[in-house]
């Protein structure tokens, strides 16, 4: 359902070259949760925001569903529902109103947005809140007015950057539950977190990305053989401790 094929994506910065994609590859198949893991500044948004068209990479490409991505592909957002902290939401709108809204955008036909606002509603436990304008939101109420507004036109694929930023524990375990749930929905889940240990629990696939690179792929037990390690912490630690000794010196990284 997603492809990312060699995505390069470089920035330039007050005269500095930031190398923020070096050639990365991963696939996302219907009903799987595909975790990309990394640091700050490892290139998890950019990469995201590459699947959803929202940047062109410099070379290589992203695929949702078989079509091309990029800063012209509606039809490929028409797709996608992205889930990121940095989403603001409409103040002064109710929750009601806001996502009937987006729907509306999505062109959802009224009567079939209300009744999945309902079921969203109930998933996601909106309803103390769901005539509240916005702006009296607690941030994990946010978070899940922004997660029921990435569902509101059913789309195949899910992106989620760092859902659970912020987050309190109950409201992370609000999070990863819904992750799982659209996993039952055969939905195609791209996400990005730092929480490692939620996300050996509701992933499928890994991604660990470092500096650009995708060091390792694959299920836990793959790269458990790969690394030596056990836990996604220590893997996680190794990895960057590895790029970090080969990377003295010289700026390319040799992915393993
Ligand atoms: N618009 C931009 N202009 C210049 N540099 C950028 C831009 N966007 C991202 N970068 C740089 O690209 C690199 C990757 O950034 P990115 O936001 O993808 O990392 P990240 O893995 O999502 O990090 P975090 O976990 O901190 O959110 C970083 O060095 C960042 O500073």
């Amino acid at each position: 359902m997603i492809t990312a094929s060699e995505l390069v994506k470089r920035f330039e910065w007050a005269g500095q070259r930031v190398e923020a994609l070096n050639g990365i590859n991963f696939s996302v198949a219907s009903g799987e949760v595909f975790g990309l893991l990394g640091p700050n500044g490892a290139g998890k948004t950019t990469t995201l925001r590459i699947v959803m068209g929202l940047l062109r990479p410099d070379s290589g490409y992203a695929e949702v569903g078989g079509i091309r991505t990029g800063p012209d592909s509606a039809a490929v957002r028409a797709q996608i529902g992205m889930v990121s902290t940095n989403d603001g939401v409409y103040p002064w709108l109710t929750v009601r109103e806001m996502l009937l809204y987006f729907a509306d955008l999505y062109a959802v036909p009224m009567q079939l947005a209300k009744q999945r606002l309902e079921q969203i509603s109930e998933r996601l436990e909106l309803g103390r809140f769901i005539d509240q304008r916005c702006c009296t939101l607690s941030t994990g109420q946010k978070q899940r007015v922004i997660l029921a507004r990435g569902l509101m036109h059913d789309p195949p694929v899910m992106l989620l950057d760092e859902p659970t930023r912020g987050l309190d524990v109950v409201g992370s375990q609000t999070v990863f539950q819904f992750i799982s749930h659209l996993k039952e929905l055969g939905k195609a889940v791209l996400l990005s977190t730092h929480r490692l240990d939620e996300a050996e629990r509701v992933c499928d696939r890994f991604g660990l990305l470092h500096r650009g690179c995708l060091m390792y792929t694959g299920t836990l037990p793959e790269i458990r053989e790969a690394t030596g390690k056990k836990h996604l912490t220590e893997m996680f630690l190794s990895m960057m401790h590895q790029t970090d000794v080969s990377l003295h010196g010289d700026d390319v990284c040799q992915p393993a």
